[in-house]
């Protein structure tokens, strides 16, 4: 069966610093996979590679096995690929419910008007804000502002959803809330590269993980016996976390 995403020797160097150095991984369809690593390891220009924010400086994406690397962010997003950001990017100005139509208008299924105004309808009662679509994002909090990013990526009905950090800066009970909410999705069929810190979610979500240090992948495979890959607890999680 054909990859949903295959990452080729992927490389992206900003100057003399090779951020993704030869990077080649595959997710299935369907598979949720974590992508882990210390901090500047090079997981969110990963993503950014992922989704045309950065072109790579070699190697290529394929996407359903046909090529995306090369191609504009948009024309990315056109083909399936939506994503949420470490620091979340909202349009302020906009309520909850057009900033997730937006997800519909641009993404993998466009969709107009009231068509997209329903599916941002479902996707905002998906993420637990239904009662809040005509609220202005400005006015929101933090987790609802990560929810709403969440509902315009899915409003795209992506093939593959790319998570930075999702899980970040949530308090406890929220990040239960997260979690249960990124297992619907998996239990859904949707595939997803995960970035996160939250070891507790790797664990408890992820058919697999890959892990990066210093722009390389250091290991990759099922999520218990890659964290205990003692290259992965030297160069990530450390004595405390073995
Ligand atoms: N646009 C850019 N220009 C120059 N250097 C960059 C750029 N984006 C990232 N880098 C550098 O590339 C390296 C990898 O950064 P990246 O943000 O991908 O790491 P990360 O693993 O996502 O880190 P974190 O867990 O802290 O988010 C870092 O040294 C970073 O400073």
């Amino acid at each position: 069966m054909t990859a949903a995403l295959s990452i080729r020797a992927a490389r992206k160097a900003f100057g003399g610093l090779v951020a993704v150095n030869d990077v080649s991984f595959e997710v299935k369809q369907g598979e949720l996979l974590g992508l882990i690593g210390p901090n500047g390891s090079g997981k969110t220009t990963m993503l950014n590679l992922i989704s045309g924010a950065l072109p790579p400086t070699a190697g290529e994406i394929l996407l359903d096995g046909r090529r995306i690397s090369g191609l504009p962010a948009h024309a990315i997003a056109r083909q399936g690929v939506s994503r949420t950001f470490q620091l979340v990017r909202v349009l302020p100005s906009l309520d909850a419910e057009e900033n997730v139509m937006s997800g519909a208008v641009f993404g993998h299924v466009r969709l107009w008007g009231e068509d997209a105004r329903r599916v941002a309808r479902v996707m905002l009662d998906r993420v637990g804000l239904g009662e809040r679509a005509h609220m202005p994002v400005a006015a929101m909090t933090y987790i609802d502002q990560k929810r709403v990013e969440l509902a315009r990526a899915l409003a795209a009905n992506p093939r593959v959803l790319l998570l930075d950090e999702w899980l970040a800066g949530l308090n406890p009970s929220e990040l239960q809330i997260g979690i249960s909410l990124i297992d619907e999705l998996r239990h859904e069929g949707r595939t997803i590269v995960m970035v996160e810190h939250v070891m507790d979610a790797i664990r408890s979500l992820c058919d697999r993980c890959v892990v990066m240090s210093s722009g390389r992948m250091i290991a990759e495979g099922g999520v218990a016996e890659t964290l205990s890959d003692p290259e992965v607890v030297r160069a990530y999680l450390g004595d405390d976390d073995a």
